[in-house]
């Protein structure tokens, strides 16, 4: 459904003087199949609206290929806008409009006659819980009704497949879980193609089958959200043990499952990261019963999609997350 092959985008800027170059986005290959929801995850300035908007025509790409829906989106830029639904950080309502006019109008200017596009947009206003809004303004709905009508607006011609910029930004947590549920509904009950933009690293583990991260303007993993946290950063194991006699024997214990690896020491826990901990934690707590070690608590933290990030870059998008 999406495939790009060396996408880049550079901007001119000024530095003093000097004329200099900004490498939003520098040579990204992508795929997305159809029916999958594809997250973009990345912190600030990644590069993540530069791309989208270079996959959906609204920028020209400075080198790199990339088809959209079948269509090359140099050459054939009209074809790929009639394919998809474009759905942007901020919105396109008018606040002063009255919501179903809103997405009437939007219809008729993809070429809907106006009775098709007001039955398919009352459509969309039930599946989307917008029911007995369509006469309301925009700037007297909730913020998670606004995302919802934008949402209707870049569907109502009935795309295969939809890009959505950062759609729950803003919103507080029950908007957002309320949000994530019709969007997976738009892929489970209509089998549409959904790739969106996030820096949230829980909306990409709860929504998305695969989540590709962009750091710096250039994809740093791709993968399914499970696969990622696997290969990268393995489970945090961590043990609380009586006294501090026997914090060695439970750090040489720990350390041993990971060759090449030392157990941190703080206090009386003991903790390291130990790929697929699951399967060897019976042995590891029979081994210290044996050794006379007594443990007050043992825990086993699945990585998160930050500590992937971490990994792979040495930084953390937490700061960036909800
Ligand atoms: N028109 C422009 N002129 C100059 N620099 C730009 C322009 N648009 C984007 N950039 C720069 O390109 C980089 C990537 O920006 P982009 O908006 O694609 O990032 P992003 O990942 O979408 O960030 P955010 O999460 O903040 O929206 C940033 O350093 C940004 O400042």
């Amino acid at each position: 459904m999406i495939h790009a092959r060396g996408l880049a985008r550079s901007f001119p800027t000024r530095a003093g003087r000097d004329k200099t170059e900004v490498r939003a986005v520098a040579g990204v290959d992508l795929d997305v199949e159809a029916g999958e929801i594809v997250g973009f995850l990345g912190p600030n300035g990644a590069g993540k609206t530069t791309t989208l908007r270079m996959l959906t025509t609204l920028l020209t790409p400075t080198s790199g290929t990339a088809t959209v829906a079948g269509y090359d989106v140099a050459s054939q830029p009209g074809l790929v806008r009639q394919s998809i639904g474009y759905v942007s950080q901020s919105g396109s309502t008018q606040p002063e409009a009255r919501a179903g006019e809103e997405v009437v109008d939007h219809g008729q200017l993809y070429g809907i006659p106006k009775a098709q596009a007001t039955a398919r947009g009352q459509e969309l206003f039930a599946q989307l819980e917008l029911d007995g809004m369509w006469k309301r303004a925009p700037k007297a709905m909730s913020g998670g009704q606004r995302r919802r009508l934008d949402i209707a607006m870049g569907l109502v011609h009935d795309p295969q497949l939809v890009f959505l910029d950062e759609p729950t930004t803003g919103l507080d947590p029950q908007a957002r879980a309320n949000l994530w549920s019709h969007i997976s509904q738009l892929r489970n009950g209509r089998g549409m193609t959904v790739f969106l933009t996030t820096h949230y690293l829980d909306e990409a583990d709860a929504l998305c089958d695969r989540v590709l991260v962009i750091d710096r303007g250039t994809i740093v993993a791709a993968d399914t959200p499970d696969a990622l946290k696997r290969q990268v950063a393995g489970d945090l194991v961590e043990l609380v043990v009586g006294d501090r006699a026997q914090v060695v024997p439970a750090a040489t214990a720990l350390s041993a499952l990971v060759p090449g690896e030392s157990a941190h020491v703080d206090g009386t826990t003991v903790s390291l990261r130990v790929p697929g901990a699951g399967s060897h934690l019976a042995g590891l707590v029979r081994e210290l019963d044996d050794a006379g070690v007594a443990l007050v608590s043992v825990d086993v933290r699945r990585p998160t999609l930050d500590d992937v990030f971490l990994t792979l870059t040495g930084r953390s998008l937490r700061e960036d997350a909800a």
